[in-house]
């Protein structure tokens, strides 16, 4: 059969068409965006759970032929390049194993963003504590065998990287590894989400790790225990746990009230937005 002209013109019409009126709410975000940036004082430009909302809410709402991982991938393009225009940051990515592949969620998360290979994690997290907010870090997720570079962020400086995303956000099965965000300030809370929490046991406390987690869900902190590892004398515990957990959290200050001759500390290192399974929709 072959391509009737007419047909073929016009439809070539209304797609110039739709791309004005894309083009042109392209412009008016940007704009709006500018006069938030003018309000926006306080706190950092980039707001991981602001922008886990905004698309939630874009892929309950998606419908038709193009796949939602697509429209996902367009609008980090969107919101990186605006939260880069309100503050310009670079990315410092590690990765050991599967460069290429965390490479890979790095640039999608960050658009057109400058990433930098760093060959170790202290190296990538100094680039963030060293860099005033310019500099974020892209690290493997953290509490595998090989990704033991979380104890690095047991730190008590109150202006201590953490992490802030966990990535990709939008899960379409198509990348083989996950990473998360180190940024130089805590997470916001989006609505579902999930935190780390690092326990330092001390020297001579044998604790399992069933006993922490028992210690933990009486304090009111849900979750499990995914890593654990010597520094100096003392144990550091990796733990996931439900929701947000700030240094202010009452419910950690209990925990060591309740149990400070075995927990010697409990440090939350940020947290993260719940991705978003794509399959199960
Ligand atoms: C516009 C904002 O700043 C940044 C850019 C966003 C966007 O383009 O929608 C969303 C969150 C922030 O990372 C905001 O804080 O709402």
């Amino acid at each position: 059969m072959s391509d009737n002209p007419i047909d073929l013109d016009a439809l070539r019409r209304e797609i110039d068409q739709i791309d004005d009126r894309l083009h042109d709410l392209l412009i008016q975000r940007a704009e709006t965006v500018q006069r938030l940036a003018s309000v926006k004082r306080s706190g950092p430009a980039m707001r991981p759970e602001r922008e886990a909302s905004i698309l939630r809410r874009l892929v309950g709402r998606h419908r038709g032929p193009l796949p939602a991982g697509v429209v996902g991938r367009i609008w980090r393009e969107i919101i990186a390049s605006l939260t880069r225009f309100q503050s310009p940051h670079s990315v410092a990515l590690y990765a050991a194993y599967g460069t290429i592949e965390h490479f890979d969620v790095a640039r999608a998360h960050f658009g057109a963003a400058r990433i930098d290979l760093h060959d170790t994690p202290v190296q990538a997290l100094r680039a963030v504590a060293e860099s005033a907010g310019q500099v974020i870090a892209v690290m493997p997720l953290p509490g595998s065998e090989e990704q033991a570079w979380w104890p690095l962020l047991a730190s008590t400086d109150s202006q201590r990287p953490r992490i802030v995303a966990r990535l990709p956000f939008l899960r379409d099965g198509t990348s083989p590894v996950e990473a998360v965000v180190v940024a130089p300030f805590g997470p916001g809370l989006s609505g579902d989400d999930a935190s780390y929490l690092i326990i330092v046991t001390g020297y001579g406390t044998e604790i399992s790790r069933g006993r922490l987690n028992d210690r933990l869900v009486a304090a009111g902190i849900h979750g499990q225990c995914l890593d654990s590892r010597p520094r100096g004398g003392d144990t550091l515990h990796l733990f996931e746990v439900d929701g947000l957990l700030d240094d202010q959290d009452p419910r950690l200050q209990a925990l060591i009230a309740a149990h400070g001759d075995e927990i010697a500390q409990a440090i939350p290192v940020g947290g993260y937005a719940r991705p978003l399974d794509l399959a199960a929709r």
